[in-house]
């Protein structure tokens, strides 16, 4: 599998970068970074203390030339300049940013008519696992019970809620029968009233060096249940990316998300 990582010189990056080049059936083939990153035409693996024989670039062709995927953690502008080239040279991609809108997530459909696209705020098993477990909980708890997301990651996150309380939120809620876009409530402050039955309520915690931490609360009168995914390391992301790119080899075109990679979606509930 030949990939190409967009955000080389970035957290996710760099991670993406160590586990490709850890990965047998795996090769690094070019490296993107945003226009003027310092990086650029630095060899993206030297921050391993190796070399690869290729630069960063900011030329997204030119980073694409070899490439049959692009693994994508960068900002939602940065993902859909780098689809855009994509599309057009046939490379599949892996895409993990976060925080994109409706209409940035109208043109990921779109583009999906013609290359195969793996778009998931999580590409960890455990948290794809838990997705599952929350449907679960969802079901037997769906009444009685008021639920709360509360998310907690490192200081340099810009977007919040988290792209996977989010999605979490969106799963509880479509096994509710609801839509997550009528009862979720985002930020209280000042006088609140009480709480409206029935919404779902997210919190966010930013500090330090917290890699990503994920509890959604059911709380009922006089018992409280918990379900909690923490990660300790972006690892687990990096290692469900290029999984991802295995399941691509199979596919010319669609959208799909982590629960199509683990065929998470085959167990009814
Ligand atoms: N789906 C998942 O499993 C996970 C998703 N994420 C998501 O991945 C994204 C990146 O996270 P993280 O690695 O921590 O962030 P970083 O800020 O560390 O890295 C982002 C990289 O993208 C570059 N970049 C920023 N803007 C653009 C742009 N417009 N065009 C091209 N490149 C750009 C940055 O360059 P520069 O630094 O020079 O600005 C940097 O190299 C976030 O949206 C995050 O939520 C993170 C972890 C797991
Ligand atoms: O920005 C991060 O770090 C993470 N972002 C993703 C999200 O928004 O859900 C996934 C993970 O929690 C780490």
């Amino acid at each position: 599998m030949k990939f190409a990582i967009a955000g080389a010189s970035g957290r996710m990056g760099r991670m993406l970068i160590e586990t490709v080049l850890n990965t047998p059936d795996a090769q690094l083939v070019g490296a993107l970074d945003i226009p003027g990153s310092p990086h650029l035409s630095q060899d993206p693996v030297a921050f391993l203390g190796k070399t690869s024989g290729i630069k960063i670039t900011s030329d997204i062709k030119e980073g694409l030339k070899d490439a049959d995927f692009l693994i994508d953690f960068t900002r939602p502008e940065g993902t859909l300049a780098h689809l855009e080239v994509a599309q057009t040279m046939g490379v599949k991609m892996i895409i993990g940013t976060t925080g994109f809108n409706d209409v940035q997530k109208a043109t990921l459909k779109k583009a999906s008519e013609k290359i195969a696209i793996v778009f998931a705020p999580n590409m960890s098993v455990g948290v794809n696992a838990t997705f599952k477990l929350l449907e679960v909980a969802a079901k037997i708890l769906n009444s009685g019970y008021d639920i709360e997301i509360v998310e907690a990651h490192h200081k340099h996150k810009v977007d919040a809620p988290s792209g996977t309380a989010i999605g979490m939120g969106e799963v509880i809620a479509k096994a509710l029968g609801k839509d997550l876009k009528d009862c979720a409530v985002y930020a209280r402050e000042g006088h609140t009233g009480e709480r409206e039955e029935g919404t779902i309520g997210f919190a966010t915690i930013r500090g330090g060096d917290i890699v990503g931490d994920h509890t959604v609360m059911f709380c009922g009168d006089g018992e409280r249940i918990e379900v909690t995914h923490k990660s300790s390391t972006r690892m687990s992301y990096a290692q469900g990316s290029v999984r991802a790119g295995r399941f691509l080899a199979n596919q010319s075109k669609g959208l799909f998300d982590m629960q199509d990679v683990l065929g998470l979606k085959q167990i009814k509930i």
